[in-house]
């Protein structure tokens, strides 16, 4: 087994700013985790080489492209961009995973295809993120995998240059990335590989459906036409030249503000047509009160600083959930967040962590079997705990634009997906 990988971050805390003013900000927003990731993989899997245009560079994507290198590809810098030159896959390796779950999810069938064993393991949490179907999809493929007696990280996966490939039944009720991981690298698998989910609902199905299409784009042929079933054909993976879209997910906290605050807020490069899962937080800010347009120029979002409440499902778009909890934190009506019960299993028990954060600072924030009720109520400062999580980051900081001496723990965890995220945010606010 590899050795422990190194904290994330230092722990630093961190004064969110007050608006103390409407907002006028245009917001430059890194490229997509989702995208970087899957077209990492898929370069790495290809037959020639990738030219990946301005990937993101975070902590989940930086531990990708190691991942990748340490199995035998070749990732390097042109200017911006990344070339992939794959190569031979093969062990031994180890591979440290962070709290990625596209790393510990998707490389895991790549190492299968190695020769050679290849360790993962990743922070403290990620033992604890649910991992069992990938390893059994595996498994019962005839691959062989060494853990320490629980379907969890740490484990070896070790490979023999080749999988057979065939039918996987497992239950993606837990995560999407069970599905995606098995699809992405199935092409390569000798007889490629069909996965039936069976069980409670599949949550966040545009993710799957973004790993149908970047599949599609590198050539492979891919069957989705049955509910809860993909069917990928053996075949080559072309190479890609591709330019990642600005991370959608990680532009809500920016757009929610001119919502929360007041005023205008725009982002360049929105794309018209995405599968990123985050497009839907135009929707959900026009349910809460903003006036959103999108145009050939990109996004804008206006608001006036009146926040309507929401009852929404958010089992298509979980990672929006932490962002979306902050605004109806700051609400004139009480809310209900749906269909969110695997963000138990996410970078920590999101539900148990923003409910527990917003009681910390004053609010009424109950968990359900499957999300949040949120009464808003006056909000009060404090230290808010983010649990290693990014996104209860960015929460926090969504509200510390309305709530004065809100201080962020361990603001850094931004950096799992958004490099720089206090100085944009500073920015955000007209302030250096
Ligand atoms: O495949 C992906 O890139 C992702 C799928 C989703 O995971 P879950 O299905 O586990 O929610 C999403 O929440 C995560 O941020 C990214
Ligand atoms: C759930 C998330 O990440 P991961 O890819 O680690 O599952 C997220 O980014 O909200």
């Amino acid at each position: 087994m590899p050795a422990r990988p190194s904290p994330a971050t230092v722990d630093a805390d961190w004064p969110a700013p007050y608006a103390e003013a409407p907002i006028d900000a245009t917001v430059t927003v890194p490229g997509s985790k989702s995208l970087t990731n899957r077209y990492l993989v898929l370069a790495a899997l290809a037959g020639d080489e990738s030219l990946l245009r301005r990937p993101l560079r975070s902590r989940d994507t930086l531990l990708m492209a190691e991942a990748l290198r340490r199995l035998g590809t070749d990732i390097s810098d042109v200017g911006g961009d990344w070339l992939v030159r794959p190569g031979e896959l093969r062990g031994p390796a180890s591979v440290a995973t962070g709290l990625a779950g596209t790393v510990m999810r998707f490389v895991p069938p790549v190492a299968a295809l190695a020769r050679g064993p290849v360790a993962f393991d990743g922070d403290e949490h990620a033992r604890s993120r649910p991992m069992g179907p990938v390893l059994h999809a595996l498994r019962s493929l005839g691959v062989e995998i060494e853990d320490a007696g629980t379907p969890c990280l740490p484990f070896t996966v070790h490979g023999t240059g080749s999988v057979a490939g065939g039918t996987v039944v497992m239950d993606a009720s837990a995560s999407s990335q069970f599905v995606s991981a098995l699809l992405l690298a199935g092409a390569r698998f000798d007889t490629g590989v069909t996965v039936v989910h069976e069980g409670k609902p599949l949550p966040s199905q545009p993710h799957v459906d973004m790993t149908v299409e970047a599949l599609r784009d590198a050539g492979v042929v891919v069957d989705d036409g049955d509910a809860n079933a993909w069917r990928v054909e053996p075949s080559e993976i072309h190479s890609l030249d591709v330019e990642v879209e600005p991370d959608l997910s990680n532009a809500a906290p920016f757009v929610a503000a001119a919502l929360v605050v007041g005023g205008t807020v725009r982002v360049p490069s929105w794309p018209q047509f995405t599968t990123q899962a985050g497009d839907a937080i135009r929707d959900i800010l026009d349910a809460m009160g903003a006036e959103v347009s999108l145009g050939r120029d990109g996004l804008t979002v206006r608001g006036s600083g009146a926040v309507e409440g929401v009852d929404i499902d958010l089992h298509d778009v979980g990672e929006l959930t932490p962002v979306v909890a902050a605004v109806a934190a700051l609400a004139s009506s009480p809310s209900r967040l749906r269909g969110i019960a695997h963000l138990r299993g996410h970078e920590t028990d999101r539900l148990a962590a923003i409910s527990t954060e917003l009681r910390r600072l004053g609010g009424d924030c109950d968990e359900t079997e499957d999300g949040l009720v949120i009464h808003p109520r006056r909000l009060h400062g404090g230290l808010m705990h983010t649990y290693g999580d990014h996104r209860m980051a960015m929460a926090a900081a969504v509200l510390g634009l309305r709530v004065p001496g809100i201080v962020i723990q361990d603001v850094a965890t931004t950096g799992k997906t958004l490099p720089d995220f206090t100085e944009r945010w500073t920015a955000l606010l007209g302030r250096a």
